[in-house]
C-alpha cells in the first residue's frame, strides 16, 4: 500500500484516538446547526448523519483517504466498463441495468446498453402479454401466481422488492423457493394451483445445486398435474447459461438472458427481476429502475462532500476502522422492507468479506463488518438491549418512510415515535442523575436505587444514521438500494479489496459433494469431525421401511 495512502489512514485513525471521537453529544453542543448541516438530500432520500460522531475534522481526513484510494477514479472505471473484478476478469456493470437505452454504456467490447435494453424489450412484451391474457398456462387459464425458484442473488433481491413494493395493485402474487429444505416447497406449494402458476427458474449460472434440484421438483409437481407438455408454457428461466437451459428443456424464447458482468447480488434490476415485474407490473418495474438510475447519475456526477453513498460509506469507514466497532444493524422502520436487511446482508457481507487486497496481500486494517436487522418496531423487542447497553456500541441504519400505502394514520404515527426514540435513545442516554430522580420520584428506597441504578443506565453517545424516504414506492426503492449498492462500491475502493467476487463461498460446495454421496451410502466422509455427525445422523434417521 502506497505511501499516501498509510498517511491518509493514519490521519483518520489518529482522529478516534480523541476521546471527543466518541462524543456525540458534544458535537451537538458544538454546532447548534448540526442537524441540518449533517443531513443531505439526493432523489427524494434524505440523509441524517448528524447523529455520528464525524466532525469537519474526521470528514476532511476521510475525504482525503477516498481521494489517496482513488475511490472516484474507480467509480469511473466502473462505469467505462473495465474489468474492475480483476479475479474474475469482469466488468462490473449493473449501473447499465437501469440506464436509458440511449446510455451508450459498454462491457469491454460489448454494447452494455443494447444488450440490456434488448432484454428489458422481451421482458416487457412477456409481462404485458402475460397480464392482457395472451400469455396463458396450458389449460387457458390466465396465471395468477409466480414462483421465482433461485437463491442468494438469484432470491433477495426480487423477494425484497416484490414485498416492499406489494399492495392492492398487484397483478400476480409472487412466491419465492431458495432453500433446498423441501419444507420451504412444502410450505409454498398448498398455495399454488399448477394450472394458473408461472415458474421463473433464476439461476446466474443454472448450475447452483439448490436451485436445480428445487427446479426438478416444481417441474415434477408441474408435469404431474398437467402432464409433460404443458411444461413449456409454465417454465421460464433467468440466467446467462443459455445452453443450461436450454439442456433443462427451456424453450429459448422463454428464457430471459444476462451477462456476467452483472453480479448476481446486483442482479435484481435484469432479467432476475421479472418477478417484480410480473407481480407490480411493468411500469412500477420501470419506475424502480429509473430510482436506482437517478441514483447513479447522483453517484456519478455529486461532488465527494454531498455524494450520498460516499458518505455513507466514509460514515461505515469511520465506525469500522477508527472506532474499532465491527458491526452495523439496518433497521427498516417499514414491515414492508423486512426482507431489506437480508437482500443488504448479501449485498454488503458477500462484497465486503474479504481477507486479502487486490494484489492478494493480507488486509491492514478490518473490512465489511457484520450486518444485521429487522424491521422495526419489532426489533425494539429482541436485540436493542444489546444496542443500547452492551460494552460495544452498534452503529444503527435507521430507515424511515414519512407516507404509509393505508389509511391507519395513528399505527403511523407510533411507527415514526418509535423509530425517532430509538434514535435519540441512542445518542442522548440516560445519566445516573436521571434514573435516580425518576426513582426517587416513583418513591423506591435508596437501597433498592442503589442496587439498580448502574443497570438503568443509558451512556449514550451511541452512533446511527437515518435515511428517510418519502414514500416506499418503486423509485425511491430503487434509489434507497442502489445507494447501498454505491456505499458497497466505495468501501471495496477505500479497503483496496475486489468487492464484486466471492470465493469464499465455493469451498462448502466443494465439500458438500462428497458428503452428499456418503449420505446416499457411499463411502464415509474422510474428516472425522463430519463422519462421527453423520454417524450420529443415520443413527437418528426414521427407518423408512
Ligand atoms: O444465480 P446463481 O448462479 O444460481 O447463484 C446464486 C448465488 O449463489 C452463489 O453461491 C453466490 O454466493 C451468490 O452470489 C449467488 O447469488
Amino acid at each position: 500500500m502506497s505511501n499516501t495512502i498509510e498517511a491518509a489512514w493514519q490521519a483518520v485513525t489518529d482522529l478516534a484516538a480523541d476521546p471527543a471521537a466518541r462524543n456525540i453529544r458534544a458535537r451537538f453542543t458544538a454546532d447548534p446547526a448540526r442537524a441540518s448541516r449533517w443531513t443531505h438530500r439526493a432523489d427524494g432520500l434524505v440523509l441524517d448523519l448528524s447523529r455520528t460522531s464525524l466532525d469537519e475534522a474526521s470528514l476532511a481526513a476521510l475525504l482525503a483517504l477516498a481521494d489517496a484510494t482513488g475511490v472516484f477514479a474507480r467509480r469511473d472505471a466502473m462505469a467505462r466498463g473495465e474489468a474492475i473484478n480483476t479475479t474474475e476478469a469482469r466488468a462490473v456493470m449493473h449501473m447499465a441495468l437501469r440506464a436509458p437505452a440511449d446510455a451508450g454504456l459498454r462491457a469491454g467490447a460489448e454494447d452494455a446498453s443494447a444488450t440490456v435494453h434488448d432484454t428489458l424489450g422481451l421482458m416487457q412484451s412477456f409481462v404485458e402479454a402475460l397480464h392482457a391474457g395472451k400469455i396463458t398456462g396450458s389449460t387457458g387459464e390466465r396465471f395468477t401466481d409466480v414462483l421465482n425458484i433461485g437463491i442468494g442473488g438469484s432470491d433477495l433481491g426480487p423477494a425484497m422488492a416484490a414485498r416492499a413494493l406489494s399492495g392492492p395493485h398487484d397483478k400476480l402474487r409472487a412466491h419465492f423457493l431458495g432453500n433446498v429444505d423441501a419444507h420451504a416447497w412444502e410450505a409454498i406449494r398448498p398455495n399454488l394451483d399448477p394450472a394458473r402458476t408461472l415458474v421463473l427458474i433464476a439461476s446466474k449460472t443454472f448450475t447452483t445445486q439448490e436451485t436445480m434440484a428445487n427446479a426438478r421438483l416444481v417441474r415434477a409437481w408441474l408435469a404431474d398435474a398437467l402432464g409433460e407438455a404443458a411444461l413449456p408454457r409454465h417454465l421460464a428461466a433467468l440466467s446467462t447459461n443459455l445452453q443450461a437451459t436450454a439442456d433443462f428443456g427451456i424453450a429459448p424464447a422463454r428464457v430471459f438472458g444476462f451477462r456476467d458482468w452483472v453480479g448476481g447480488r446486483f442482479s435484481m434490476w435484469s432479467a432476475i427481476g421479472l418477478a417484480i415485474a410480473l407481480a407490480q407490473g411493468w411500469d412500477r418495474f420501470a419506475r424502480l429502475l429509473e430510482g436506482a438510475h437517478a441514483m447513479d447519475a447522483h453517484f456519478l456526477h455529486a461532488p465527494p462532500r454531498e455524494n450520498l453513498p460516499l458518505l455513507l460509506a466514509l460514515t461505515e469507514t469511520w465506525h469500522v476502522n477508527a472506532l474499532k466497532l465491527p458491526t452495523r444493524a439496518v433497521l427498516p422502520y417499514d414491515e414492508r422492507l423486512a426482507r431489506l436487511p437480508a437482500h443488504l446482508q448479501q449485498v454488503e457481507m458477500e462484497s465486503l468479506g474479504k481477507g486479502v487486497t487486490l494484489s492478494g496481500q493480507p488486509v491492514a486494517r478490518a473490512t465489511g463488518p457484520v450486518v444485521f436487522g429487522e424491521a422495526g418496531t419489532n426489533a425494539q423487542h429482541s436485540f436493542m438491549q444489546l444496542i443500547h447497553q452492551g460494552p460495544v456500541p452498534v452503529p444503527v441504519d435507521f430507515i424511515l418512510v414519512a407516507n404509509p400505502d393505508h389509511g391507519h394514520a395513528d399505527s403511523h404515527r407510533k411507527l415514526l415515535a418509535n423509530g425517532l426514540a430509538q434514535a435519540e435513545a441512542l445518542l442522548v442516554g440516560r445519566g445516573a442523575d436521571a434514573v435516580a430522580t425518576e426513582m426517587r420520584a416513583a418513591g423506591i428506597a435508596e437501597e433498592r436505587i442503589a442496587a439498580v441504578l448502574p443497570h438503568r443506565v443509558f451512556t449514550g453517545n451511541r452512533p446511527s444514521v437515518t435515511i428517510l424516504l418519502p414514500r416506499l414506492d418503486p423509485f425511491s426503492l430503487g434509489a434507497l438500494v442502489a445507494l447501498y449498492e454505491h456505499k458497497v462500491f466505495c468501501l471495496g475502493a477505500l479497503w483496496g479489496i475486489n468487492a464484486f467476487d466471492q470465493w469464499g463461498v465455493e469451498l462448502g460446495k466443494q465439500l458438500a459433494g462428497p458428503i452428499l454421496k456418503a449420505l446416499e451410502g457411499g463411502a464415509p466422509p474422510e474428516h472425522p469431525a463430519t463422519a462421527a455427525m453423520l454417524a450420529e445422523i443415520e443413527a437418528l434417521r426414521a427407518d423408512p421401511a
